[in-house]
């Protein structure tokens, strides 16, 4: 069936989805803020800037107008970077935001309200029907037609069916699942364990400490999603870590490129400038460790990670306390 489909945000993975769903037969719209570069695609039908490789379609509308783009749009993707999805939301009028069905592709956690973006959707837009769509998936890849495996979650069956079908294609298989925090959580908490494995390899560790890392990361992530009402078994799942690998192993990766910046030697602000693309995984250290103070779980990576972002604590000896912690039996949770 043929859906009208508008994308908030068109950076790498915006680009991407925008071009597999027009590919599965969608009208598909995509808003930016930026009206130059809304003509420079509609005309060169290349995104020169996030994703240079791949050739829009040309039935892809790019605009500047929200309210335009949305009022028709039975479903709304968000793709922008989750720190600025409220204010991209507040820019649509009342009426355009209502009964729609609204899926987040963004991976993070607001700062300073620690909301999810559920919480944020809830709190901005009426009678809609919220559904996250995450997993290891990498618009470099999905670009360029590779297989992906990826999960729609909403706690309306119908309506994850309905997105599993909107998006399902050769290459992009979509599975339906019902647990929404831990989806959301899932993929936002990733991010942070990926700088942290760029950070190892940046100062030249091991792939015994990246290891380490992913699977000591997902305990950490597993125990604040419980903490949090999740599902403990999404996490072992693709938006879990599933994702977990990708983003910690991926040459695609922009968060674990950051982090190998940042052991290298640079500082955030310069590795962020470098990637040139959202690095999620900084914003959401700082809302994960408020969180875990917040509802007192124990997080010793995001900790760390806090740590060296916020105090610019020496990594090595930063990785030294976390080895040296109180002996531990290894339990999963
Ligand atoms: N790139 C990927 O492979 C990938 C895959 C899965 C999920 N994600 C997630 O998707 C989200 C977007 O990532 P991306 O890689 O496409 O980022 P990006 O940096 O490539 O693009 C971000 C887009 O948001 C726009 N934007 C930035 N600030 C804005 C603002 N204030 N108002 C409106 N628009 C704004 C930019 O112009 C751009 O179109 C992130 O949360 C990321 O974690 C990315
Ligand atoms: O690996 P990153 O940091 O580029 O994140 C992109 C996606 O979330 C991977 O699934």
């Amino acid at each position: 069936m043929n859906r009208k489909i508008t994308l908030l945000g068109g950076g790498s993975w915006g680009t991407a989805l925008a071009k597999l769903l027009s590919e599965n037969g969608h009208q598909v719209t995509v808003w930016l803020r930026d009206e130059n570069q809304c003509i420079e695609l509609n005309r060169e039908r290349v995104n020169k800037k996030y994703l240079p490789k791949i050739q829009i379609p040309d039935n892809i509308i790019f605009t500047s107008n929200i309210n335009g783009a949305v009022k028709d749009a039975e479903m709304l993707l968000i793709v922008t970077p989750t720190q600025k999805i409220r204010s991209v939301l507040k820019q649509i009028d009342t009426e355009h935001k209502k009964d729609k069905i609204i899926i987040n592709a963004s991976k993070g956690i607001e700062i300073g309200t620690l909301c999810l973006v559920s919480d944020i959707v809830k709190e901005e837009t009426t009678d809609c029907t919220f559904a996250v769509l995450s997993g290891p998936s990498h618009a470099e890849e999905v670009g360029l037609s590779l297989p992906t495996a990826i999960t729609v979650a909403c706690d309306d069956k119908k309506i994850s069916e309905k997105i599993q079908d909107t998006f399902m294609s050769s290459y992009f298989r979509v599975y339906t699942n019902e647990d929404v925090i831990g989806a959301e959580l899932g993929g936002a908490l990733k991010n942070i364990i990926a700088l942290g494995a760029g950070i190892s390899d940046g100062i030249g560790y091991g792939d015994n400490a990246k290891a380490a890392l992913i699977n000591r990361g997902i305990v950490e992530i597993a125990r604040l999603g419980i903490a949090m009402g999740a599902d403990v078994h999404t996490f072992y799942g693709l938006t879990g870590i599933g994702d977990l690998i990708v983003t910690c192993t991926s040459k695609h990766s922009r968060n674990y490129n950051a982090g190998n910046l940042i052991g290298q030697g640079l500082k955030k602000d310069e590795a962020i400038k470098k990637i040139g693309m959202v690095v999620e995984g900084i914003p959401t250290t700082y809302a994960a460790y408020e969180l875990s103070k917040k509802l007192d779980v124990d997080m010793p990576i995001v900790g760390a990670m806090y740590d060296v972002l916020e105090n610019d604590a020496d990594v090595k000896e930063t990785v030294n306390k976390l080895m040296l912690r109180d002996k531990k039996d290894e339990k999963m949770l």
